[in-house]
């Protein structure tokens, strides 16, 4: 299973560098494919088996764009897996379907693994069936589906950092609908925490999971790669 960790806007580099030498011997014991997005300043050549993926770049090498981070800067730490289309740049920071169509072009030419996030807020959630799906469907809008390096995450926009989470039997029913638009693995994403992961992790078409504040501890992130190690072993 795909264990991933987004850190967010959270832990320094001297704490992200403790975070990953104590993931770093829970990684070792498990077969479980773990994969932790630093905040951007946290980013380093991290001596580990856990997969470092940066959070957000810039679709260039290098250039004008200010704030902002290249490939240029990734190279320089070996990074090749990124994360895009999380909501929190779609909604907050207000980035389109078609700039993050180009973001995705870019760094799938450059053979990089992506994490592509798609979810719906919760006015889309208390409409129908039909809109909601149209909705999530929008967002696969200049996607190539069939990426063979694509990891698709399923984060429903109410569900992240709120404690609420979809019932496993919808969980069930929006990534059946999802793995019709594409093959690639498929994580869920929001409020998950390690007294609900086995749970969710057993639902049909969950390859995965992808974690925001309760990865923050690297123990509590353990227990939940520990959790897919077990329910594996089973
Ligand atoms: O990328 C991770 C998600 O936004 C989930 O965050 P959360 O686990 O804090 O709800």
């Amino acid at each position: 299973m795909i264990i991933a960790a987004n850190l967010k806007t959270n832990l320094t580099r001297k704490a992200t560098h403790k975070y990953m030498q104590e993931l770093d011997s829970c990684v070792q014991k498990s077969s479980q494919e773990v994969i932790v997005f630093p905040a951007i300043s946290s980013l380093d050549a991290y001596k580990t088996d856990i997969t470092v993926g940066a959070q957000n770049a810039y679709p260039v090498e290098k250039g004008a764009f200010t704030g902002e981070i290249g490939l240029e800067h990734l190279t320089e730490f070996g990074i090749k897996t990124i994360l895009i289309g999380h909501s929190e740049r779609r909604h907050i920071l207000g980035e389109s379907q078609e700039f993050i169509a180009e973001k995705f072009h870019y760094f799938k030419e450059q053979g990089f693994r992506i994490i592509y996030c798609v979810g719906e807020p919760l006015a889309v959630r208390e409409s129908s069936k039909e809109e909601m799906l149209a909705y999530l469907y929008q967002q696969y809008e200049g996607i190539d589906t069939q990426y063979e390096n694509l990891i698709i995450a399923y984060e429903p926009v109410w569900a992240i950092g709120t404690g609420k989470i979809p019932t496993l039997e919808d969980i069930a029913d929006i990534h059946s609908e999802l793995k019709k638009k594409s093959s690639a693995p498929l994580l869920y994403g929001g409020s998950v925490k390690v007294n609900n992961v086995k749970d969710i992790l057993q639902v049909e078409n969950v390859d995965g999971v992808l974690v925001g504040s309760a990865a923050l501890y690297a123990d509590h992130f353990c227990s939940m790669i520990q959790a897919a190690e077990e329910l594996e072993k089973n």
